[in-house]
């Protein structure tokens, strides 16, 4: 196995932000589609998810892996890069994994996760070049079994050695493997998208949305979107440049919600109230856990303001 020169390591340690990141769209881009990686340095999109997987046909896998080095070498613009690699139960999987990890991407993206195990296996194989805080895992909620394990899998989130920081659920394949049937109101969906929440929430992980497929329907994403970020997810996959402003409007707090978490905050800061646990505002209960929902809300507002 090939070790990177303890340097490169550090410096890209030092590199290391722990600041709130927007993940309002992430779109995914197919590593063997040259025209619309050309597009990314323009696009506003929070993070991009280059792909390996299901978006490049079995023959041109390995052409597509060997473009990385190229995409990463003169990395576009300002938005983080994960790459979405083959299952590590393909053929494709495990050369996968460490040409990814040396181009030294934000993230790698597991498909196809179903235990906790999966997630362990691939840190496992990181750990021999990559300390914890260099690249992190995102998984894949997108098959039954995953749900199944969900609670599990999400708790490795609270684990920093098991370098797990995000779910992404893919509604397709959840579609594709249980045989519901794809409402446009994800009615049979919705119940497991939400088990998502919570165990990401559990877990202390991110979270981001399936894709809207219908790419042409920019009213249906955004009410998709708007749902989504109501449920209590961080962002959207997104399949198309046209899909990311609806997303990265659903997902960034309203004027009125920054409005209502500043007075929260100002109320709190008030001499009178200071050691007070519960206080009225404009007639409204509000406690100090409202107070860290503000804040929290006012950071990621900042955040997307920058
Ligand atoms: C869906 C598409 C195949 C549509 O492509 P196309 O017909 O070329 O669209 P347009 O002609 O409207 O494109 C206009 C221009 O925009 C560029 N473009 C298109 N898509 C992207 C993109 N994703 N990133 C960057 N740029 C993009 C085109 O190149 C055009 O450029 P130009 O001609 O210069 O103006 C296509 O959008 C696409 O391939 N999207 C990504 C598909 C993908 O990655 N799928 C896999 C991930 S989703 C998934 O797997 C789901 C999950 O796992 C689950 O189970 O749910
Ligand atoms: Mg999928």
């Amino acid at each position: 196995m090939v070790r990177l020169a303890s340097a490169r390591r550090r410096r890209h340690r030092s590199d290391m932000t722990q600041t709130y990141r927007p993940h309002r769209s992430v779109l995914y881009v197919p590593a063997s589609n040259d025209k619309a990686l050309a597009k990314l340095p323009g696009l506003t999109c929070d993070a991009v998810i280059i792909d390996l997987e299901d978006a490049v046909a079995p023959a041109d896998k390995i052409s597509a892996r060997e473009k990385l080095a190229g995409i990463f070498g003169d990395r576009p613009g300002r938005c983080e890069m994960i790459v979405r690699i083959n299952a590590l139960s393909s053929e494709w999987g495990a050369d996968d994994l460490l040409a990814v990890a040396k181009c030294e991407p934000d993230g790698i993206l597991l498909p196809k996760v179903g235990t906790p195990r999966d997630i362990l296996e691939a840190g496992d194989v990181l750990d021999d070049n990559f300390a914890p805080d260099e690249v992190k895992l995102w998984a894949m909620i997108e098959t039954p079994k995953a749900l199944l394990n969900i609670g599990a899998i999400a708790e490795l989130g609270r684990d920093s050695a098991s370098r797990l920081v995000c779910f992404v659920a893919g509604t397709n394949d959840l579609v594709k493997d249980t045989g519901i049937r794809a409402t446009p109101d994800r009615r049979y969906l919705v119940p497991w998208l939400m088990q998502m929440v919570l165990a990401a929430r559990a877990g202390g992980l991110d979270l981001i949305d399936g894709v809207f497929n219908d790419f042409r329907d920019s009213e249906a994403l955004a009410r998709e979107c708007a749902e989504a970020a109501a449920m209590g997810f961080d962002g959207k996959s997104v399949i198309h440049p046209a899909q990311i402003e609806a997303a990265n409007h659903a997902f960034a707090p309203s004027a009125e919600e920054v409005a209502e978490a500043r007075a929260v905050k100002d109320a709190f800061g008030l001499t009178e109230n200071a050691g007070k646990g519960v206080i009225a505002l404009n007639g409204k209960m509000v406690e100090r856990l409202h107070l860290a929902q503000a804040e929290k809300l006012l950071a990621k507002a900042a955040a997307i303001g920058a």
